[in-house]
């Protein structure tokens, strides 16, 4: 079974491709919010009846009920309105995560959980804490989105499909963002290599601007890219891909960091992370790679301690 924690609009985008993609038999869909996870349920049921899927979705708002779940999706907290940062949303959401981290480390003490609340890389810190459980079993989700994001981008400036794209992104999934197109390959190919200088910047800074751009536009955040991307981390886990992807988790050691969660090249697997890929970067790459890093290690410094425990 797996389990949804929390049924607002990511929450909700992502049971409804999972279901599609006949990734479980069973969804469980929690919310705080009275009667919104059992509604969802309902609805998302009808629709499973009427296409055949087989997927049985059930809504609650006790924790309690992901006893047994395998893989935990944790989309519950506040998202950015129109103007605001990821960053601010800090410390509303780290009193949530770390609730929901001690209800998990509680009723599903064996799962992989896959976290998508922000600021993602510090909320991904705070959930590691709240569990106790090993780093490969808590991973943060944004950069299959973030690297989503960079290949579609690209491939409109190309005249190529996003598929064909294998794109990078590194560090934090905020304001500081690593895209690497260097490292991004159309079929062995660098996007450096593909674009000039001043498409490289527009497809870089669309790609970090993407959250707000969507934001702006329509006045409440991302949610069907977000969906997509928990599918396919979600699928990795519950059958065992071992697909590479990018995805957030602490770093012991790797790219020369410590204890600090940032997004990284890594192949996921029913336990969760299976292996963390080092890139090789050059030395200006490397230094933006740090910057990155230092701006999650000041958020995660700003966190209160009554959160980290
Ligand atoms: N990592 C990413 O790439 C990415 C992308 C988009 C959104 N997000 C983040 O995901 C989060 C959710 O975004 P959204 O658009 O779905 O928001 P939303 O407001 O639509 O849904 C959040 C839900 O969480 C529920 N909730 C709050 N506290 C809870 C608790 N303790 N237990 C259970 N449920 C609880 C709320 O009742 C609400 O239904 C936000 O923090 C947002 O910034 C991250």
């Amino acid at each position: 079974m797996i389990t949804i924690i929390g049924s607002g609009r990511v929450g909700a985008a992502a049971a409804i491709i999972m279901g599609l993609m006949k990734i479980d038999t069973k969804i469980l869909l929690i919310d705080i919010v009275k009667g919104l996870p059992q509604g969802e349920a309902l609805d998302m049921n009808h629709m499973s009846s009427i296409l055949g899927l087989d997927v049985e979705y059930v809504g609650s708002n006790e924790y309690r009920d992901m006893e047994g779940s395998d893989l935990v999706v944790v989309t519950a907290g506040l998202p950015r309105k129109p103007g605001m940062t990821r960053e601010q949303l800090l410390e509303a959401n780290a009193k949530i995560v770390a609730e929901i981290g001690r209800e998990i480390r509680k009723y599903a003490p064996n799962s992989v959980v896959i976290l998508t609340t922000n600021p993602l890389d510090a909320m991904t810190y705070v959930m590691w804490k709240a569990t106790g459980f090993p780093r490969e079993r808590v991973i943060g989700f944004s950069g299959v989105l973030d690297a989503g994001r960079l290949a579609y981008y690209a491939a409109k400036k190309l005249g190529a499909s996003p598929a064909s794209i294998l794109p990078i992104v590194l560090g934090q999934h905020g304001e500081s963002m690593f895209p690497v197109p260097s490292k991004s390959f159309l079929h062995g190919v660098p996007l450096s290599k593909l674009l000039t200088e001043e498409q490289l910047r527009e497809v870089v800074e669309d790609t970090v601007k993407a959250g707000a751009r969507i934001t702006e536009l329509r006045g409440f955040s991302s949610n069907w890219g977000p969906g997509a991307g928990l599918a396919i981390m979600a699928e990795a886990v519950k059958r065992d891909a071992k697909r590479s992807l990018i995805a957030s988790v602490v770093l012991q050691g790797e790219y020369g960091v410590r204890d600090i969660p940032v997004e990284v090249p890594l192949i996921l697997g029913r336990g969760g992370v299976v292996k963390i890929l080092e890139v090789e970067l050059t030395e200006e790459e490397k230094q933006k790679f740090m910057q990155s890093v230092e701006a999650v290690r000041k958020l995660v410094a700003s966190i209160p301690p009554a959160y980290l425990q």
